[in-house]
């Protein structure tokens, strides 16, 4: 129905005041992927979503909408579409005047206008409510209307910030599939800011995982979850552990690291020198309770914490120089051969699932 664009931000800085917001950022976002900007609060995800819907000015660098540099456009003249996190509809008009208000900014004639508002409030679903007002709306169907208003710009590009964070648990879910379904029909380009790793995993196909003003990865979310490239992502996206220490042998493919007054421990991948201090990852899904079978994969520590989780267990344990690893192990394994809070614990992974992280450069 629509063009999606790609959006390009090249080199694209914010600072207020004494405050650098965003630091240098670049980013391609593919024509008609779905990519979700997922950080702490803070780190400037609606910033940068600001600078490209043109509701905030770009304090240097560029940012292109498909072929058009849009650094200076007015936001109605981008091509992009916002949905806030306040839905913002206007309580005195109906849901469809609501929905036909920038079509009425624009000129187009009534008919006309509400015409196509009902055709977009057919795409979310909320032909039937045309005539309420938002008030006699719920929050998820005021999210729908807000949507519905957003989408009759024809965006070639639709920025969602923080959308789903004021529904509650269950609703969010069920949104999140619905926006998932309107990327796929439309095929437009979305960019969605989120805080929840979880929301962003099941959403998007490009996750861009920001820190303090910074870009620490961009990649599809498996590749973010399997492939962390910092200890800041490892730990930000949960399911990693990290033990920091110093490279005592570096070879092409991993290296052997020393935890201060504690074990080693071996990673694959990343060129590193002897000497450095660098970060390892090692998941706590592929940590097994037992003896391992090759140095530097395991040790053995005290256990501090086991919580049951229905089908899996998770035990913390401490040893080697390293607090609380994580395991989380299935319930049979764990039942098999259950340990108490006290008791010495082995642990165990095998060459692939010990990581070494990248630095921030910069
Ligand atoms: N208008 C402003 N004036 C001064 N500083 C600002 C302004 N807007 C944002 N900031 C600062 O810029 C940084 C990034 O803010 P931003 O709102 O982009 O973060 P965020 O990741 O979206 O956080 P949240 O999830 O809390 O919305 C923060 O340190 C914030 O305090």
């Amino acid at each position: 129905m629509s063009k999606a664009a790609a959006i390009d931000i090249a080199s694209v800085s914010k600072v207020y005041g004494a405050t650098t917001a965003v630091h240098a950022i670049s980013l391609k976002v593919p024509a008609g992927s779905y990519c979700c900007l997922l950080g702490p609060s803070g780190c400037g995800k609606s910033t940068t979503l600001r600078m490209i819907a043109g509701h905030e000015s770009i304090s240097s660098g560029d940012i292109r909408l498909g072929n058009t540099v849009v650094t200076d456009l007015p936001p109605a003249r981008r091509g992009t579409a916002m949905m806030f996190q306040s839905y913002a509809l206007f309580p005195h008009i109906d849901v469809t005047d609501n929905v036909a208000f920038s079509l009425k900014m624009k000129g187009v004639a009534k008919d006309e206008r509400r015409a196509k508002a009902l055709e977009m409030l057919k795409l979310v679903q909320m032909d039937p409510y045309a005539t309420r007002r938002p008030a006699q709306l719920s929050g998820g169907q005021q999210q729908r209307v807000a949507l519905a208003r957003a989408l009759i710009t024809d965006p070639e590009a639709l920025l969602l910030d923080e959308p789903l964070s004021a529904l509650d648990p269950f609703l969010k879910i069920r949104m999140r599939a619905e926006l998932k379904r309107l990327q796929t029909t439309l095929g437009i380009t979305f960019v969605h800011v989120t805080h929840s790793q979880e929301e962003a995993m099941a959403l998007a196909d490009l996750i861009v995982v920001m820190n303090d003003g910074r870009i620490e990865q961009a990649a599809h979310p498996r590749e973010v979850f399997e492939r962390p490239a910092t200890a800041f992502v490892a730990r930000f996206m949960g399911d990693h552990n990290v033990i920091s220490g110093r490279v005592t042998a570096a070879t092409e493919s991993g290296v052997t690291v020393a935890v201060p007054s504690g074990g080693e421990f071996t990673a694959t991948g990343g060129v590193r020198e002897v000497g450095e201090s660098i970060d390892i990852a090692v998941r706590t899904d592929k940590v097994r309770i037992g003896a391992s079978d090759a140095p530097g994969l395991g040790f053995t520590g005290i256990v501090d914490n086991i919580e049951y989780r229905g089908a899996s267990v998770k035990l913390t344990v401490s040893g080697a120089g390293v607090q609380d690893f994580t395991a989380i192990v299935s319930d049979a394994a764990f039942f098999a051969a259950p340990v108490k809070v006290g008791d010495a614990a082995s642990l165990a992974w095998g060459p692939e699932d010990s990581i070494v992280l990248g630095r921030l450069d910069s």
